[in-house]
């Protein structure tokens, strides 16, 4: 018999919005939206240590984030709490993905806890629970979690796996922070763009997809404006989520160093490619089973 596993490394990785569409508004305030997500093969690392006396210890702290509003945190004490379960942990956060960002960073660090805690945890919780708990701690937990690039509609919890083209990307931050609120409050924000079947969605492939957060976003921000504008001049560029980074779709890997030489000292860039397994789920060697709901919903 082997003994039980205490500590694991897991990635947590980022997504990208290959397109966003916002469809309407729904009474408590939330957009409709139907977007693609991918995820690319660049993020955070977690490093989980067992402890059996219930305590959640996150180190580092990171800045402008009080531990206990800090996604892990939020996520490991919601598992406690959902299961009574006792048992702790010791959690080490490699923090690479910038923060408001787009790229998801907060919400994959919820799924990769909640993942990596109900496995040392034993706990037996499906990827459909974790997802339906993650989902109260971000609109793109259940994505994570899923570990499929899919398209999803709601806010983003309704979702059906799809691969889509996995091209490499450069990411751009223009060294802003954009507030996803700011976004959606926005009296000019397009909300009322028509629903499209996914098959449609897909059929254009990229050249046809756009992002609804944009304009609003470069009107706000002119930094993302001017990145967008210099971006574009080299490849075609997209905003992903509601910013502030944004993604080149490059021929080849080369493209990508050609490009990041080019940046100046003022942005961040990173080169990734897209995958359409999240790069946590091939690490953890799971079977992704299709995300709950796809049945209901084509
Ligand atoms: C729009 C997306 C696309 O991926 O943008 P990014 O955050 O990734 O940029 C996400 O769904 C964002 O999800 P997430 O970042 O988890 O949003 P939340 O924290 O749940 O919401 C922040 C605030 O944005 C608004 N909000 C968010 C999502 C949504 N579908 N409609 C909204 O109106 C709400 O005012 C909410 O209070
Ligand atoms: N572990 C975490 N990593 C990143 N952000 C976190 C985390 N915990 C809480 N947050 C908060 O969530 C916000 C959104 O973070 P993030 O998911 O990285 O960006 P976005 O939603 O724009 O993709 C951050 O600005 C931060 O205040």
């Amino acid at each position: 018999m082997t003994a039980p596993q205490t500590t694991l490394t897991l990635p947590a990785p980022a997504k990208l919005n290959r397109m966003l569409h916002i469809t309407g508004r729904r009474a408590d305030g939330y957009h409709e939206l139907q977007t693609l997500f991918q995820f690319l093969d660049h993020g955070d690392t977690l490093h989980f240590s067992l402890r059996d006396d219930g305590k959640i210890h996150l180190t580092p702290a990171l800045p402008e984030v009080a531990t206990e509003a800090n996604l892990i945190v939020r996520a490991a004490r919601m598992l406690q709490t959902d299961r009574g379960c006792r048992l702790g942990a010791d959690i080490r956060l490699d923090k690479r993905l910038p923060m408001g960002g787009g790229l998801g960073g907060g919400s994959s660090n919820a799924a990769t806890t909640l993942l990596a805690l109900n496995h040392l945890w034993q706990l037996g919780l499906s990827q459909a629970q974790l997802a339906e708990l993650g989902l109260s701690l971000g609109a793109d937990v259940p994505v994570f979690v899923h570990g499929h690039a899919a398209w999803a509609e709601g806010i983003g919890e309704r979702l059906t796996p799809v691969e889509l083209d996995t091209p490499w990307f450069v990411v751009l931050h223009p060294g802003i922070a954009v507030a996803t609120a700011s976004v959606f409050n926005a009296p000019q924000l397009t909300r009322d763009t028509p629903h499209i079947s996914m098959a449609r969605a897909l059929q254009g492939g990229a050249p046809a997809w756009r992002n609804d957060c944009q304009a609003t976003v470069c009107e706000r921000y002119p930094e993302v404006a001017k990145a967008l504008d210099w971006l574009s001049g080299l490849a075609p560029t997209m905003l992903t989520g509601t910013g502030a980074c944004l993604f080149a779709r490059l021929t080849d890997e080369r493209q990508a160093d050609s490009i990041l030489q080019r940046v100046g000292s003022d942005w961040h860039a990173f080169k990734a490619k897209g995958c359409n397994l999240s790069p946590l789920h091939a690490a953890l060697g799971c079977h992704v089973t299709p995300a709950k709901g796809q049945a209901e919903h084509h």
